[in-house]
Formats: C-alpha cells, sequence, structure tokens
C-alpha cells in the first residue's frame, strides 16, 4: 500500500550547520555563541578543533548522506514527497530553505531536527529558527515538527547494534568486563532542569535509552555489562554547572578504580547516543580526545557508529511523517487512533510541545510546534 502523506506536500530536515572552510569557523562560532555569554577562550579552543579538520566540519557532508539516503528511501516506498534542508547556524539557513519551499508552493511540511532529545537547544530553539523563517517568508508554508525520536525502535534499534558491533570488536578476553560509556553533550544544569514539559526531560529520556540497549545487549550476549551516562563538550563559564561526569573524567575514574583493587583496567565502549552522525563532537571529542585519555590510561577503546545512515534510522524518518500525517488527517475527519510505536519506560514523545516546554533562558519568544498551535 502506498503510504499516505496527505496532508503534506513536503520535508524539512533542520539541523546544527557547521563550518565548509577556515574563514567560516570563526563567523560559524559567532553565529552559535551570539548572546550565549561563551567564554572567549572557549571559542578559541573550539575553533581549533575545527581548524584542525581543515577548517571545515563534517556535519554538513554527514547531512547530506542522511537526505541522499532519505531520498532513496521514500522513492522505494512510494513517499512522494520533495526533501528540503535548512541549518540553524550556517548555509543553507532555514529561512532561505523556507524561502524556496513558499517558491515552489509548498503548502505544509513536516520537520524533523536532527536533535533527538528534549532540551532548549535540541527542541524550543529550533521551534524559535522555524518560528523565524516562517515570520520572515511570505507565503511560508504551515511546519510541523515531528516528535522527538530517543525512543523511536528506528534509532534505539540502529544503536543496540552499533554497541554489539563494537563489543564484537573488543579483544575476546576483555569483553565480557568492559564497561559501556554513553555520552552525549553536556547542556548547564538549569537547561535540564527547564526541559520537557515537566522539567528534567533531556537526563532522563537519555537514561530510558541507556537503560533500553543496556536490557537489549543482555537478550543479546547474556551479559548486563557495567555502564555510565556522560557526557561531552561542556561550554559556557566555569562557574556555571553543567552536566557531569565528563566522559574524560568518568575514564580516568575507571582506570583509578581497577588501579586500587588491583585489577586489569576495564576496556571502553563509547556509545554516542547523544549525536546521530558523526559531527564534530564526536570526530574531536570521543575520537580524538576520549581516544587519547583511554590511551594514556591504558584503557582498550572502542567508539561505536552513531546512528547515521543505519536503514532503520533512515525508514524511521518515513515512519515518522506517515504516523504524523495520519495524526493530523485524524484530528479533522476523527479517523482511527494512529500507532506511534517506542521503545523503553517511556512512551512516544509529544508531537506538540506544552507551553513552557524547554523554556528560553532568555525569555519567551516566538516558537512553532506548541499546543497552541
Ligand atoms: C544539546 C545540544 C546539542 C544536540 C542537539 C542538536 O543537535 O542541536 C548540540 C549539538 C551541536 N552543537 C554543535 C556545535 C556547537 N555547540 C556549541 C555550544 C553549545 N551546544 C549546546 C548544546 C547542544 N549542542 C549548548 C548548551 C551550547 C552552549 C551555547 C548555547 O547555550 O547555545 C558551540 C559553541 C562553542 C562551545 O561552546 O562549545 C558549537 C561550535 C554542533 C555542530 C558540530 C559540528 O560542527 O559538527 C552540534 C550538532
Ligand atoms: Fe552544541
Amino acid at each position: 500500500m502506498q503510504p499516505d502523506p496527505t496532508p503534506y506536500d513536503a520535508f524539512l530536515l533542520v539541523s546544527f550547520g557547521g563550518p565548509e572552510k577556515p574563514e567560516d569557523v570563526v563567523p560559524f562560532l559567532e553565529n552559535v555563541t551570539r548572546g550565549r555569554g561563551i567564554p572567549r577562550e572557549r571559542l578559541v579552543e573550539v575553533g581549533e578543533h575545527y581548524f584542525h579538520f581543515g577548517g571545515k566540519s563534517p556535519i554538513n557532508e554527514r547531512n547530506e548522506e542522511f537526505l541522499a539516503a532519505l531520498r532513496e528511501d521514500f522513492a522505494g516506498n512510494g513517499l512522494d514527497l520533495p526533501v528540503y534542508w535548512g541549518n540553524r547556524n550556517w548555509a543553507p539557513f532555514v529561512t532561505d530553505t523556507v524561502r524556496q519551499m513558499a517558491a515552489d508552493g509548498v503548502k505544509r511540511a513536516a520537520v524533523l531536527t536532527t536533535s533527538a532529545y528534549a532540551s532548549y537547544s535540541g527542541c524550543r530553539q529550533y521551534r524559535e529558527n522555524l518560528a523565524d523563517a516562517v515570520a520572515a517568508v511570505e507565503g511560508a508554508p504551515v511546519l510541523d515538527r515531528l516528535r522527538h525520536y530517543f525512543n523511536h525502535p528506528g534509532f534505539v534499534e540502529a544503536m543496540v547494534d552499533s554497541t554489539l558491533t563494537a563489543l564484537g570488536e573488543l579483544a575476546d578476553r576483555s569483553r565480557e568486563s568492559a564497561h559501556l560509556v554513553f555520552v552525549t553533550h553536556s547542556i548547564p544544569e538549569t537547561m535540564n532542569a527547564s526541559s520537557g514539559p515537566h522539567g528534567g526531560s533531556y537526563v532522563r529520556e537519555h537514561e530510558s535509552v541507556v537503560e533500553e540497549i543496556i536490557e537489549r545487549v543482555r537478550l543479546e550476549t547474556g551479559h548486563r555489562y557495567r555502564h555510565e551516562l556522560t557526557f561531552c563538550s561542556r561550554s559556557g563559564a566555569p562557574h556555571i554547572p553543567w552536566l557531569e561526569p565528563d566522559v574524560n573524567d568518568h575514564l580516568t575514574k575507571l582506570a583509578e578504580i581497577a588501579e586500587r583493587l588491583g585489577q586489569e583496567r576495564p576496556a571502553v565502549v563509547v556509545v554516542p547516543i547523544g549525536f546521530v552522525s558523526d559531527h564534530m563532537e564526536v570526530v574531536w571529542d570521543l575520537d580524538t580526545e576520549a581516544a587519547a585519555t583511554a590511551e594514556k590510561l591504558g584503557l582498550e577503546f572502542v567508539r561505536a557508529a552513531t546512528a547515521g545512515i543505519d536503514p532503520r534510522f533512515v525508514s524511521m524518518v518515513r515512519e515518522l511523517v506517515v504516523e504524523r500525517a495520519a495524526v493530523e488527517r485524524a484530528a479533522v475527519d476523527g479517523g482511527p487512533e494512529v500507532e506511534r510505536p517506542a521503545e523503553g519506560s517511556l512512551p512516544a514523545c509529544w508531537d506538540r510541545c506544552a507551553p513552557g516546554c524547554c523554556a528560553n533562558p532568555r525569555g519567551a519568544r516566538p516558537a512553532l510546534g506548541g499546543a497552541e498551535q
């Protein structure tokens, strides 16, 4: 059966954006941090990460690969929707893309952001970007932001498999005693406290993904692995608390504990559940920095793959579009209840955010995709 995309006539992927060349790095960082009170030293340091890779972030190429995979998946499954792409911080900017969509006659589009979890940075700020774009473009299409997918089977299963594959890369003798070190982007504690409709969603959603992966890996291997949720890419002023432990500190602690107990140092599998593709945080903070920390500490280190263009993750996007289309049709014609798959302890995420969900620390601004729309 052909999937029915009605009421949608387009799909829009919204992402973070990244620099393409050395001259882009400083203006990109200015876009990201405008009005955010990030210390200059931190910007210089992060700039170095980009210069280390020739001034080019991998994120745009990863998104282009993802878009190509989406187009192929949509076409192969009879979902006849044009696919667009816009970013918050670098070209193609969301507003320019929305202008193009209006020019192409798009009336209503389903929108996926590349962040899987609730938080101001990963949710409401994108909703503000969408509101800004719609306000700036005459005749802009209606934009429906799709639900967060951290617990969608397409994401969870891709991450379970990448974890199993990474475990398989460890030496046989170190496998069972290995630690799974889950990693996501650190955010200020206050941003976690205001994430989701009642606060704390950012950490809670990650914890549910961690538990689900641990349990699924146990079903596959018969072994419940020791694990921890850790954080990377801390930014901001030093006196402002951000989520911890930092991944490097955690690796250091694992080595110290082994030392104290007179045990062999454990192998570690780093599982980047907070990042959907190999962008700068993954290739720098994990593959470069955390790998060097592990090497210095004498810990065997493997980094699990990100969801990337895993076919289940790609199909998930199509399934979310078709699901939301059915939800929107049912709201109009009272059609049957729509199945909304989700794995683990939390239900499928809401489609429209409640008022105040992932509150803006700088005060309320217009945001699309709220319950009032
Ligand atoms: C939750 C979250 C996600 C995941 C959700 C999502 O995907 O949106 C994310 C993604 C990303 N963050 C990225 C890059 C940066 N993030 C920064 C700064 C910050 N991130 C924050 C949070 C998040 N960030 C926060 C609270 C700040 C402090 C400033 C502020 O309050 O806004 C800075 C400034 C320098 C610094 O402070 O580190 C940079 C350069 C890139 C691109 C990487 C590439 O180029 O491949 C991506 C995908
Ligand atoms: Fe970030």
